[in-house]
């Protein structure tokens, strides 16, 4: 996240770490707990890694750093990726992991409420951005959780910042005209969160943008309300 700062233990207990271990192991993309068994996140995070036995998940955590032997950990059992996902510019760029066994929630690890379709995006006036990816194009992942506000912006305008690409109604659109603050590599397939009359919901799944917080390139995001038939499908 550039232009962030630090979140404090337990801020987001929906945020989770998804780690692959190949020869090494290290973070590869944020998800959301949505129920006690079911992780959501964004299908390019999977893009050749489609084999569920690398994958690692880890909630509850604050910093990466905590992340050792003895740190629990869930093992994914399935993964589903959206049908008609081809590149994250196209969009549909959803996918969901499940875990091998339902996790107990905690004060430090529990669900994100998926948004109803009927309430429209004007209505969310406090969307964050969350992730422990870089802080500008050329860094390195963050020891902890950085957050950010990021106002929604309509499609129409998300559409004249990027003339190559096809902003669809499946995609929302967050960022300041002038950049500054928003996400970056290694926040993809986290939550855009949005509060709501008190409620948070994961509005918005973190998925592309033309280079990180430049002026006049907002942050692309997966609509997820357009997605909750079929994620209730697949996960019910
Ligand atoms: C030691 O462990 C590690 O180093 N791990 C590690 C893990 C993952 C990655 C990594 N992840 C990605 C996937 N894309 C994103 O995460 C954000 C895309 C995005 C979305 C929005 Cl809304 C707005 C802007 C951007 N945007 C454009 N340009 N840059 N960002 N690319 C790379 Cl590289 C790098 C290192």
């Amino acid at each position: 996240v550039v232009g962030g700062t630090d979140s404090f233990r337990g801020e987001w207990p929906w945020q989770v770490s998804l780690q692959v271990k190949l020869s090494t192991q290290k973070h590869f993309c944020g998800g959301s707990i949505i129920s006690n068994q079911w992780i959501l996140t964004a299908a390019h995070c999977i893009d050749n890694l489609e084999n569920p036995n690398i994958w690692r998940v880890y909630a509850g955590i604050l910093k990466l750093s905590e992340i050792n032997e003895d740190t629990p950990v869930f093992k994914v059992q399935e993964i589903i990726i959206h049908p008609q996902y081809v590149i994250a510019e196209t969009g549909y760029d959803i996918a969901l992991m499940k875990l091998d066994k339902p996790m107990n929630f905690t004060n430090l690890q529990n669900p994100i409420c998926l948004p109803s379709k009927e309430v429209t995006n004007t209505m969310y006036t406090n969307c964050q951005v969350i992730g422990w990816g870089y802080t500008k194009e050329q860094d390195q992942v963050q020891d902890i959780l950085q957050k950010a506000t990021i106002p929604l912006i309509s499609n129409e305008e998300c559409q004249t910042r990027y003339q190559q690409d096809r902003i669809t109604d499946k995609m929302i659109c967050a960022g300041y005209r002038e950049g500054g603050k928003d996400a970056c590599k290694g926040d993809s397939g986290g939550p855009l969160s949005c509060k709501h009359e008190e409620i948070w919901y994961v509005v918005g799944i973190t998925s592309w943008g033309e280079g990180c917080a430049r002026p006049e390139q907002p942050g692309v995001y997966t609509k997820v309300a357009e997605y909750a038939d079929w994620i209730l499908e697949k996960t019910m």
